[in-house]
């Protein structure tokens, strides 16, 4: 079988789009012709749609499996669905679906990531693996490495971001650093950005399409239908094939590193003097921990306790104070003295306990 997700291979970013649903064959056989028009050649569509609240609409079924076959012989794309169950694979795998995809709510349990991958062995259909719900980056490698273990090979990552209380500008929130920390333990594997989950609203798709990208990701799955707003599912996230089109020719690809020679020498430069700055930086940190020891020794001399509110209040105060001078984002030092503070207590309470 053709390999699908092939990093190496890849010359651009790969493009999937289509409806969030398959909702009937005219309206699915329209969007797909539209889509194929544009050059889409994988084709996104749900079947089996797992919701958050019952009541909303669920997916079509199994129905639609020969709606999909019958417009494969009509035109030349691939086509992606869900599975959320060995049932569904089976079924799906009869009808010569292509491509699967595990989906957020499935990733978070691993009883469900089994089961798939119990029915996934000894095909060698590619599977695409969205993040889990929730910001946790062990789920998401669980459910990558079961599927991996049932001989699987051909695997893309999909992140659609997490979900979240009080987000006001995402649906689901992206948390760039958790795809970011994954590619850092699987290089080998394709990530893939949704910004159709990400936004949940058209607008936005293109800043978070254009965002992935510029953080170098290897492809995108964008939700399009023929008209959005009488959708079944996700209609203010949707957008028409042409909008798309229109998208995907506006966004700008950036090269994974620098070619030219003058300019790689000079980035060479800067580099180095990142290094002698962090080489400061880290000793700045080792000078600070001896004083820390040192204040260490004398709490524990005169029974004092470790945690001193009002000088913690004091350095929290004026640290953030003391950056904004030097042009650094108070946030960024907020975060850095909170960690260092921690590591003082911790430090602190060792010599404390220690007899
Ligand atoms: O000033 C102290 O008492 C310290 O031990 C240093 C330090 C710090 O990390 O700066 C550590 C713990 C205290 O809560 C306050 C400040």
């Amino acid at each position: 079988m053709e390999v699908i997700f092939d990093k190496k291979k890849q010359t651009g970013p790969l493009i999937i789009a289509g409806p969030c649903s398959v909702e009937t064959p005219d309206q699915f056989l329209n969007t797909v012709s539209q889509l194929v028009d544009q050059g889409i050649g994988i084709i996104r569509g749900g079947i089996w749609k797992p919701r958050t609240r019952p009541g909303s609409f669920e997916g079509v079924g199994s129905i639609a499996l020969p709606w999909v076959q019958e417009a494969k012989q009509q035109m030349d794309f691939k086509f992606a669905t869900e599975v959320a169950s060995s049932s569904h694979v089976e079924e799906a795998l009869k009808y010569g679906v292509d491509i699967f995809w595990i989906g957020a709510r499935s990733t978070v349990n691993p009883f469900t990531v089994q089961e798939i991958a119990e029915s996934l062995k000894g095909t060698d259909i590619p599977v695409m693996i969205k993040n889990p719900v929730n910001a946790d980056l062990s789920l998401w490698i669980g459910a990558l490495e079961r599927i991996q273990k049932a001989g699987i090979k051909d695997i893309a990552l999909i992140h659609r971001g997490f979900s979240n209380f009080r987000d006001k500008v995402h649906r689901n929130s992206p948390l760039w650093q958790i795809p970011i920390e994954i590619q850092t333990h699987f290089p080998e594997l394709m990530m893939i950005n949704d910004p159709s989950h990400i936004s949940g609203k058209r607008e936005l798709v293109s800043i978070i399409a254009q965002k992935a990208l510029d953080l170098n990701f290897d492809g995108l799955m964008i939700e399009s239908h023929r008209s959005p707003d009488t959708a079944w599912s996700d209609a203010e996230q949707q957008l028409t094939p042409q909008a798309l089109g229109h998208l995907l020719q506006k966004l700008k690809t950036r090269k994974v590193r620098f070619e030219d020679n003058e300019t790689l020498h000079q980035l060479e430069e800067i580099r180095m003097q990142i290094d002698q700055a962090d080489h400061d930086l880290l000793e700045s940190l080792h000078r600070r921990m001896e004083l820390v020891e040192k204040i260490g020794q004398y709490k524990k001399l005169n029974n004092v306790a470790v945690l001193q509110m009002e000088r913690w209040q004091a350095i929290f105060k004026s640290r953030p104070e003391w950056g904004k001078e030097l042009n650094l984002n108070p946030e960024l030092i907020r975060e850095l003295f909170s960690l260092l503070h921690q590591e003082s207590i911790r430090k602190q309470t060792e010599i404390m306990d220690k007899e």
